[in-house]
């Protein structure tokens, strides 16, 4: 790597120790300058998802904690959903730029602009304040001044956030800052949430057994991104999948899905890893995800009768009020076996794929204690993705 790549947090977050500058010994200059943590290495080609971005060629390994201020996009100010939009667009091709007519002069007056354009538009999106995601993508952080031009795609793996950048730029630079300045009082997710939504602290490790900041580092993970090869009736050979690395209780909340929220006018209709959120919004994974791009759909895996054993459940982090679309274990899942949801049947029908049984509903089990698989209800209700 022989690129000056500057890394830093506009609040700073005291979770891990100083950057690990990995390519340290080249002589050019210091691959990174930061307060937050994170180390850089080469893309390995075999962990990486397939479609992913080209451009990539490094991961910036990042200790994920949910009192990281990650960016998150603020629908109800439209400004920011516009210029998600516009990140979005530049992202898709392979490069984040300072959204056109963003530069200082008359940056002001633009998006002043653009709210009076847009708060209109989107003032009926029930979701009130946030959309789920964690983006590393400093357009989106309200500041694009500051984003000269950066390619960043971003997942978490484990218990890291990982942030892919492009380093075909001159001089990338990504900042992981906070998500949006202070809510006004007409977006705060206290006065614009939906109540009806649940309220979740996010946990994705295991909490269980640890208590100092060392154990803490060493928890593993509730689930792991493998290649799947076997059994041979496995409908996705070659492909990847997430399975869990201990049981899982019907209840636990394993992960939220991380992605790109995309209006439908501008959603890819091709894409595989997109989630159906609300109103005329989806969330795309395709360039921007995490675990949850690689929960895989149950048919072929288990039986119609079993269903899937996790489903997908928007819910409002209690913490600091975000919504987010978050995967819950439905059924038990014993260590080792494959995490899969439901699609819907609309996704595979879009697909042309014949799909038989009953809809699945996303129902969890009743009595997560006893740890035994209560078949969930079926219905009709069309659960699509
Ligand atoms: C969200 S991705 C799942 C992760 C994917 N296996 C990967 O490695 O990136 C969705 C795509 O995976 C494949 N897939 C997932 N579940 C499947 C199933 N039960 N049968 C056939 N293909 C499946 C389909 O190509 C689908 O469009």
């Amino acid at each position: 790597m022989d690129k000056d790549v500057r890394l830093h947090q506009d609040n700073p977050q005291p979770t891990r120790a100083q950057v690990q500058e990995t390519a340290a010994s080249s002589s050019q200059s210091p691959l990174l300058t930061q307060r937050g943590g994170g180390h850089v290495s080469e893309v390995d080609p075999g962990l990486l998802p397939i479609n992913w971005p080209k451009h990539v060629k490094y991961l910036i390994d990042y200790e994920y904690h949910p009192s990281i201020p990650t960016p998150v996009l603020d629908l109800v100010q439209g400004r920011r959903r516009k210029l998600f939009e516009r990140a979005n667009n530049h992202a898709t091709e392979g490069r984040l730029k300072l959204p056109e007519g963003l530069d200082d002069e008359g940056e002001e007056q633009e998006e002043e602009e653009e709210r009076d354009e847009l708060e209109v538009e989107y003032d009926d999106i029930p979701l009130g304040h946030a959309i789920p995601g964690y983006l590393p993508s400093v357009s989106l952080s309200g500041r694009p001044r500051t984003v000269p031009s950066v390619s960043v795609s971003a997942m978490d793996l484990s218990s890291s956030l990982l942030a892919a950048v492009n380093l075909a730029d001159p001089q990338p630079t990504i900042a992981f800052s906070p998500a949006v300045s202070a809510p006004t009082a007409s977006s705060s997710p206290s006065s614009n949430h939906d109540p009806s939504l649940p309220s979740l602290t996010t946990t994705t490790l295991d909490q269980s057994t640890t208590t100092t900041p060392q154990q803490q580092q060493q928890r593993l993970p509730l689930y792991e991104i493998r290649l799947i090869t076997g059994p041979p009736t496995h409908p996705v050979l070659g492909s990847y999948g997430l399975f869990a690395t201990k049981n899982l209780r019907p209840g636990t909340h394993l992960l939220d899905y991380i992605s790109l929220v995309v209006p439908d006018e501008h959603a890819d209709p091709d894409s595989d890893h997109t989630l159906y959120l609300s109103n005329d919004l989806n969330l795309d994974a395709s360039a921007h995800g995490n675990h949850g791009r690689f929960v895989n759909d149950f048919r072929g895996i288990r039986t119609q009768s079993q269903g899937p054993n996790v489903g997908w459940d928007l819910y409002r982090d209690a913490g600091t009020g975000q919504v987010r679309m978050g995967c819950k274990v439905l059924k038990f899942i014993g260590k080792g076996e494959e995490i899969v949801c439901t699609y819907g049947k609309a996704y595979w029908k879009s697909r042309g794929v014949p799909v038989q049984g009953e809809e699945w509903e996303d129902g969890w089990d009743t009595d997560p204690e006893d740890g035994k698989d209560v078949p969930s209800e079926i219905d009709d209700h069309d659960d699509e993705q």
